[in-house]
């Protein structure tokens, strides 16, 4: 089992083996959590999960109910938050009780905002099922919900008190999915590690869960240790997310948050490269490796759409948007660029 500890202003474990599942209930007590777990999940999810996740609740002798709600990024939202805080309220949860989230980032960032604001907070654990919320959503503490301006526009910064990861869930993961989490990989190697990038040109990352998983959640927990609330180097984590969260909106989520990261990725080294600010090998190096991955790298919506959209990214003020630019393979910088040079920079990057 791999075990990595993030520092932050609750400390937890994330611990990743094959099989953990079936130890959620044993490792949960291990805790000293109350008696009564919620699992919070979506219907695909738990119609794979929900029977097992329970019985190692119910083995370890907790008290379970569930709370569930139908799957994809448009239930991300206010209404289903606010089911999920009068389900707590409905079934008299008390804050000596604990949330379960389990399935990928949308269930994540979902459960953990509500676990972050009932009766002003309860302990949660995540318990991620895609490879995306493996890499990256079920670790650091960002829970969100979207609103109709933008995606993860409510939300705070809350800690689980334990990530149980469990790559054998995998195994059922449709292949797009698969795909989407890919990019996310992707990004953490563009940020931090030229020999990633080369260990993810050589071996698919479907033949290296366990390692993948253990360097990138390895690599935020760097990140949030030096900066959990967001205020400095945690930014980079965003890069290709000010248009990558642009485009998701715009497609009305049919594209998924890893397909909008990628393209936001590509467009923003293409505009670092014709800016002089990126070396221009970087830029065939990333789309090789997001078309390796069977990810998309362009996109048809217009410039002013995307422009629109991105007024909702928090890296921006009304004077500068903070774009997360790469200078080569494992080095990227916070670049502010003013307000009225960001047309400039996405056409930079090939929006029209
Ligand atoms: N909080 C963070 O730091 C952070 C980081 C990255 C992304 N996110 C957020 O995460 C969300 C995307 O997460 P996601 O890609 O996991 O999407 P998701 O939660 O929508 O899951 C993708 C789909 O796969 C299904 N699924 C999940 N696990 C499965 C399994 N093991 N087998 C079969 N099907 C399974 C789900 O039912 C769903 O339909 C976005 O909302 C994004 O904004 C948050
Ligand atoms: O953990 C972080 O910090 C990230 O930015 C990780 C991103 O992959 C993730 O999509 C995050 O939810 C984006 O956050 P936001 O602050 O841009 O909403
Ligand atoms: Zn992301």
């Amino acid at each position: 089992m791999t075990t990595i500890h993030i520092a932050a202003s609750r400390e937890y474990d994330v611990v990743i083996e094959p099989g953990l599942l079936t130890r959620l209930g044993t490792m949960a007590a291990e805790l000293g959590l109350g008696r009564r777990a919620a699992v919070i999940s979506d219907d695909a999810v738990f119609a794979l999960y929900g029977a097992a996740a329970e019985k190692a609740l119910t083995d370890a002798g907790f008290q379970v109910d569930h709370f569930l709600f139908p799957h994809g990024e448009q239930q991300k939202n206010l209404s289903t938050y606010g089911q999920v805080l009068n389900f707590l309220c409905d079934r008299r949860f008390t804050r000596s009780d604990f949330l379960v989230a389990l399935g990928g980032g949308v269930v994540g960032d979902l459960a953990g905002f509500a676990a972050a604001t009932y009766q002003r907070g309860v302990p949660y654990i995540q318990v991620p099922t895609t490879l995306l919320s493996m890499v990256d959503s079920s670790v650091g503490g960002k829970t969100a919900v979207d609103l109709e301006h933008g995606k993860n526009q409510a939300g705070c910064f809350y800690q689980p008190s334990l990530v149980l990861c469990d790559p054998s869930l995998l195994n059922t993961l449709p292949e797009r999915e698969y795909r989407a989490g890919c990019a996310e990989i992707i990004k953490y190697a563009m940020l931090y590690s030229e020999d990633f990038l080369r260990e993810l040109e050589e071996t698919p990352v479907l033949e290296q869960f366990e390692r993948v998983i253990s360097v990138c959640v390895g690599m935020k927990r760097d990140v949030v240790r030096g900066d959990e609330f967001d205020k400095g180097q945690r930014a980079l984590l965003n890069l290709g997310h000010t248009v990558g969260h642009a485009v998701e909106s715009c497609s009305g989520f049919t594209l998924l948050h890893g397909e909008g990261v990628a393209i936001g990725m590509a467009i923003i080294t293409r505009a670092a490269v014709e800016k002089g600010l990126c070396t221009p090998e970087t830029l065939p190096r990333l789309l090789a490796a997001l078309e390796r991955y069977g990810l998309p790298t362009e996109t048809d919506y217009p410039l002013t759409d995307i422009l629109a959209a991105a007024e909702a990214d928090k890296k921006r003020t009304d004077d500068v948007t903070k774009f997360i630019v790469p200078e080569r393979v494992g080095h990227c910088r916070v670049e502010p660029v003013p307000a009225d040079e960001v047309a400039g920079w996405l056409k930079a990057g090939g929006l029209r």
